[in-house]
Parts: C-alpha cells; structure tokens; sequence
C-alpha cells in the first residue's frame, strides 16, 4: 500500500528538509510536532499539527504531545486485519504509514561536563520511543526511520514504488529496536549510578560500531570492534590513524595493552609491547632516551611488536623507530618530518593519542563461555597505597627509582609475573608461568649479567622464599611484592641473608 500520511517529530534536523520536501511533493501528507512543524513550515511546507489529529494541546513542557490514541492507533493497526480497521474508523482514526522519529539527545547530554541530573533526566524521550516501538512492531504496515541516513534509501524506494519494500522495512525495524534498546541501555547506566546500585540484578550494555575486521585472533574467526558511546579520553579508541593500514584485530588489544601501561607514567616513557605483554620499557628525561631504553630491553622481541609513547615522537626518536619494523606506533603526535620520514612505510600503522597518564577508570568486561564477568579497572597506583619496608635494609634513593618501575609494569604482565628493572628500563619479563619461581626464573634468564644491582618486582606474593633466593643469586638488591604469605617470614630471612632490601605493597596485580 502506498505510502500517504507520515508523521515526523525529530531532535536531529539533519537533512530533514529536502527529506520532507520531496515526501510531500510525492504527495505524502505530513503530522508533526510542535518544533518540526515550525521549522517545515518555515520552508513553506503544509504540515498538520499533532494536536490537530489528537484535538488536545501538546502539554507539560512537551513531556506529552504524541502520547494518545490518535497516533498510537494509526501506527499499530494491522491493515488486514478487518476489526482493527473498523475500530479505527469508529473512533475517527486514520492509519500513519510512515514514521519519520529521532530522539531527545540524551548521550550528547550527559556527555557535557556540567550536566545536572534534572537536565539529563529532560532529555530521556518518552514519547518518541513509544513511536518507534510502536512502528517497529508493526513493520509490515509502517515504515519506520530513526536515522537521518537512511533518508535517501527509502525516498529512493516511495519514489520507485510508492511504498517501502517489507525488506526494508524489517530492516528498519530491526535497526529502530537495536536504536531504542541501546538508547534505554545508557539511559538504565544512568540511572543506576544515580541510584548507587553496584551488582543490580541485570544489566544491558551498548556498544557502537567503531569499524569492521578483516578477521578477529586467526583468519578463520569474524570479528567487529564496538566502542563505548561515551568519550573515553585517553582510550585507544580514541586514537586517530595517521597512516597505514587498517588496525587487525590483535593490533588492538596490543595497542590497548601499551597505551594501559604508557599512561602509567608522567615522565617520558616509550612501552613495547608483544602479545599483550611489555617487553621492554624505558623511561628518561626525553622521549628519545625513553625509546632507546625500551629498545634496548629486549632488542629481540621489539620486532613486529607494537610502540606506545607518551611525547611526541620528534625527527631523532623517529629515526631509531624506522630502523626495525614496528606494527604499530602509539604517540601524542608526531612532528612533520618524524612523519614524513616513518610513512615512508606502507605497512606501518601510526596513530595520534592524547595519553593522559591518568589510566582508564571505566569497568572491565571480559566474556565467559555462557556469562560475562565485570570489574573496575585495576587503576590502582604507588600513589595510592601505603607501603611498608619489612627487611633490615631500607631501598636507597636508586633502588626506589628501579622498584617503582617494576612495580609499575608489573601490574600489566599477565601473571605470574615477575620484572626486573635498572636505570630507567626493564631488563627482564617474565610472563604467563603457572610458578612464581618460573616467571623469575625467565626475567633473571633475560637479564643475565645486567641483573647485578638491579630492582625486581612480583604481581602476588611469594608462596616460598625460592624467588628470593634466585633473584639474590642474580644480583638483584632489592624486591617490591605484595606480601601476605603464611611463608612471608622465609622470603624476610632470606632477602636479610643476602642484604636485600624488600617493600610490602600489600596490594596484588594479578592480570589473568
Ligand atoms: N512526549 C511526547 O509525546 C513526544 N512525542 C515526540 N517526542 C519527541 O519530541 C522531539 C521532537 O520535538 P519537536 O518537534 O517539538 O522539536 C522528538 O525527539 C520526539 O522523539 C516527545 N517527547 C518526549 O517524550
């Protein structure tokens, strides 16, 4: 059936004019509400008012204007069904055939930094959902549009046709309950932090589109990355791409991991990153001395790996950066010739990122076969914790420097973790052992002759005092570890026996 009375009522004008011009010139008539209906008939358009088909005024600030059976009865008749349409022709209602809705601008509220809940609270549509949801379910009669981009599609279609093809407009509706249920999942957000509920009994979360995947982990797995709707500063997902190709599915988990342990620092720093693990970071008075630093941690395992800095990457940096091949290049900016001289590559990716060295403070959600577990952000810093030096021996000056840096990757190798640090760089990861002496065992291996004087930190507890005595052996001098084993005293006596000195965090970072 053709399409002959459309009712619009839209936040976002975009592009609604000639959208509406062309509707009418086709002959479409058009209801709308008080704003749409100016702003149309500004343009010289015939526009019949809402409250001329419902006969009651749009009341309450405009909280109710299209919530009335008039409207509603028009959008869910079902055509062929006979007592449908003679119970809209007993109450003198005419059928809409097209609905044309955008909704009260909520993100782009609670976005702004001085929103007050009352002004958020406003902007949560009541009525334009109800529309949407109405037209949505019944699809095979209404045509339903929500975004001001698929305008061109369907005149396209009434202009062929003189009505939308039922694909279309299931399509359609599909896209408007996707739209409405992401609309309710940030509204729901919203309102359960103002109601301070931290476990509520569900949760819905959204996600939008940021781009499609070559593939996800292997090329035989599809995958899709979302980002939060919400700014993130700070983020990866935030991050403009310079140059190169487009991001594959591991690139940005690896990104993510270097720019989580990037931030950690104010000073400038440089991360590599393999796999989700560092394996090297420096850090120094400039950003080329932190690279260099971070290179030379592990000269092996940079290559292919990804590079997170937190300055901007000058001609000198640039230079050493061009000397290997990097997947990836994480930095505030570049200057012009850093730039021109490292997208000389074709393959390398570089991409521009306000660190902001305060870390990510939003909830971590990892999926499980069947669930989904969520956690805040182990945003935990030295900053923000009390630590206690139970050893004879207290750290000098230049051993804290050293533990501070380990303790600071650390917190990003997945367990059990074990890093070495001297002079500003890591000289030894060792990532993911099922044994804490193990993961010791690898960074001490890594370290070698560097090890002597060096500082070393563990993510958890040590169960036994076999760490200890490996890392005495290997000449390190001192130890930052959580404490709180039943066997602490062991470790104690042991890192006494060898003179090193030894720091409770009483905080763990485990990274699964
Ligand atoms: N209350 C209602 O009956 C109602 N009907 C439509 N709206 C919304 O009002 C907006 C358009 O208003 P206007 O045409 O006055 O600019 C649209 O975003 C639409 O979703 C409503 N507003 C909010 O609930």
């Amino acid at each position: 059936m053709a399409i002959q009375r459309a009712l619009i009522s839209v936040s976002d004008k975009t592009n609604l004019v000639p959208f509406v011009k062309e509707l009418v010139s086709m002959g479409v008539q058009v209801i709308s509400t008080g704003g749409t209906k100016s702003l149309l008939e500004k343009e010289g358009l015939q526009v019949l008012g809402v409250s001329e088909v419902t006969g009651f005024p749009e009341i309450m600030d405009g909280r109710v204007k299209t919530l009335h059976p008039s409207i509603h009865g028009g959008l869910l008749a079902v055509r062929s069904n006979t007592g449908h349409m003679s119970q809209l022709a007993e109450n003198s209602i005419e059928t809409i055939d097209l609905v044309v809705v955008n909704l009260y601008p909520f993100k782009e509220t609670i976005s702004k930094n001085s929103v007050t809940d009352e002004e958020a609270i406003e902007n949560i549509d009541i009525g334009g959902p109800s529309m949407l949801r109405a037209a949505a379910k019944n699809y095979r009669d209404v045509t339903v549009v929500a975004d001001p981009e698929d305008y061109p599609a369907v005149l396209q279609q009434i202009r062929e046709n003189g009505d939308v093809s039922e694909e279309m407009k299931l399509m359609l509706s599909a896209k408007v309950f996707r739209h409405t249920a992401a609309y309710d999942a940030l509204i729901a957000e919203y309102m359960t932090n103002l109601a301070k509920e931290e476990s509520p009994e569900s949760i819905t979360v959204t996600y939008e589109k940021q781009q499609s995947l070559r593939y996800g982990e292997n090329p035989h797995q599809k995958a899709t990355f979302y980002r939060t709707p919400l700014k993130t500063s700070g983020s990866l997902v935030e991050a403009k791409q310079l140059h190169g190709k487009e991001l594959s599915y591991n690139n940005i988990r690896d990104a993510d991991a270097a720019v989580a342990i990037v931030s950690e620092f104010n000073e400038p720093a440089a991360v590599a990153v393999k796999h989700m693990n560092p394996c090297g970071v420096g850090t120094g008075e400039d950003i080329f001395t932190a690279y260099s630093l971070a290179y030379e941690a592990d000269p092996t395992s940079i290559f292919g790996g990804i590079v997170a800095l937190n300055r901007e990457v000058d001609y000198k940096t640039a230079e050493k950066l061009h000397e290997i091949f990097l997947e990836i290049i994480i930095a505030p900016g570049f200057t012009d010739e850093a730039m021109s001289l490292l997208s000389q590559k074709k393959n390398i990716r570089l991409l521009s990122l306000e660190i902001n060295g305060k870390g990510s403070s939003q909830k971590q959600l990892t999926s499980v076969q069947g669930g989904l577990l969520i956690q805040e952000e182990d945003s935990l810093t030295l900053e923000g914790i009390d630590v206690m030096v139970p050893t004879k021996r207290e750290p000098s000056e230049e051993e804290w420097k050293d533990l501070k840096l380990a303790w600071r990757v650390v917190k990003h190798v997945k367990s059990n973790a074990i890093v070495l640090a001297k002079n500003e760089m890591t000289i030894g990861i060792g990532a993911g052992q099922m044994n804490r002496v193990g993961a010791a065992k690898i960074a001490i291996e890594q370290a070698a002759e560097k090890g002597q004087g060096s500082a070393l930190a563990s993510d958890a507890f040590f169960p036994m005092s076999d760490t200890v005595e490996a890392a005495a052996k290997a000449g390190v001098t001192a130890i930052i570890q959580p404490g709180g084993s039943i066997r602490d005293d062991e470790s104690i006596r042991m890192a006494d026996e060898y003179g090193i000195t030894m720091v409770f965090t009483g905080v763990r970072h485990f990274k699964h």
